[in-house]
């Protein structure tokens, strides 16, 4: 059976999510989507923005879907779908979600990742994150739930560039690659981006055999494979960072630790083929010691006697059902797995990797 595929919009307060809902909603081909606004506050505004547009706008108010109303959100995505069936509200094959700007996107992530009831019907199709040219940089510094949101991201949009000079621009840019290489960068003015546009530049997980992997991981992003290194690590503002090079624009910023600093992405890889148990082994021992700063791992693992890749894919310490590809999406066969972490480097995961590798090949 066919899910519903879930957007989130996520971003910090005033980053313009409800600017770009809005606009998305009054294209053709969002016309059978739902739409779930959350509100922090007793006054809720965004939805009456939102409702000239679309009739099946449902507002979750006074507390954030991050935490208090977590099971109102369950509860309200089946009566939705239970309201649709009846014909209480209009079919829908689509539902979008708006967090408040201070949402912590892991936990409605996780929900979707590991909640059974829930994956029967819906799965999440792409976490799209506004952040804000003019205040981006102040408040990735200021608040690490900013910095989650970027890292959580499928898709980045850099709203307001047309009040910021094109230097500014560029510096907060960079800041956002560092922080989410796997996610596309799209500057937006006024909400202006058709759902076209957007979901091309969000490529879907795989979901069959035979499956886009290479797009979905966007391993390019993630820089040339570093044989003696074995990984790449773009923790931003780390001065042990292979990308400190780079940091040598006149920024104001540059120097002194972000408070993303903590957030770091890079990829862990092996070029021989891994026990099934090994690897199995290996992901059970980092998601039950380090889950909570596992903001997200994907990527393709060779495993012993299989034909194509084992697709791999965490949020925190929720992991997808694992999936075996029909066949490889190039020549290179090596391990080679995408992390966004917090407070973890890339060296222990990858010395912990090829330990447990080396482990299962002696015994
Ligand atoms: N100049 C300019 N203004 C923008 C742009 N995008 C959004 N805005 C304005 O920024 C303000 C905040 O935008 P919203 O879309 O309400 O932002 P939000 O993220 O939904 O805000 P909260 O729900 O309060 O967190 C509004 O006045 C928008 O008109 C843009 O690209 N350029």
């Amino acid at each position: 059976m066919s899910t519903f595929p879930v957007t989130l919009i996520t971003g910090f307060l005033g980053s313009g999510k409800t600017t770009l809902l809005n606009n998305l909603l009054h294209d053709q081909q969002m016309a059978d989507t739902a739409v779930i606004i959350n509100e922090f506050g007793d006054v809720a505004i965004d939805h009456l923005l939102v409702e000239s547009a679309i009739e099946n706008a449902v507002v979750l108010q006074s507390g954030c879907i991050c935490c208090t109303v977590r099971g109102d959100l369950v509860d309200t995505l089946g009566d939705l779908v239970a309201k649709a069936e009846r014909g209480d509200i209009p079919r829908f094959s689509r539902i979008v979600i708006e967090t408040t700007g201070l949402a912590d996107p892991t936990s409605v992530v996780r929900l979707f990742a590991g909640e059974p009831l829930l994956a029967e019907t819906f799965h999440l199709r792409a976490v799209v994150t506004t952040v804000d040219a003019v205040n981006g940089m102040t408040q990735l510094d200021k608040f690490e739930e900013a910095a989650r949101q970027v890292a959580l991201a499928d898709v980045l949009i850099l709203t307001k560039t047309d009040l910021v000079e094109p230097q500014a621009t560029n510096v907060l840019r960079d800041r956002l690659h560092h922080l989410n290489p796997g996610a596309e960068i799209i500057p937006v003015v006024a909400g202006k981006l058709s759902p076209d546009d957007l979901f091309a530049h969000a490529p879907a997980a795989p979901s069959g055999p035979d499956g886009d992997v290479g797009r979905w991981l966007k391993l390019d992003a993630f820089g040339p494979r570093e044989p003696h290194r074995n990984g790449h690590d773009h923790a931003h503002g780390d001065a042990s960072s292979s990308h400190d090079d780079h940091h040598n624009h006149d920024d104001a910023h540059h120097g002194h630790l972000h408070h993303d600093a903590s957030i770091h992405s890079f990829t862990v890889t092996l070029d021989a083929p891994i026990e099934r148990d090994a690897l199995r082994g290996w992901l059970a021992s980092i998601l039950s010691l380090r889950g909570q700063d596992l903001l997200r791992m994907k990527g393709i693992v060779n495993v012993l006697g299989l034909d194509g890749p084992m697709v791999v894919h965490a949020v925190q310490d929720i992991v997808h059902p694992p999936m075996t590809l029909a066949a490889w999406p190039s020549d290179d066969h090596s391990t080679r797995i995408v992390f966004i972490t917090r407070n973890i480097s890339q060296p222990a995961l990858q010395r912990s990797l090829e330990a447990m590798a080396r482990e299962h090949r002696v015994s």
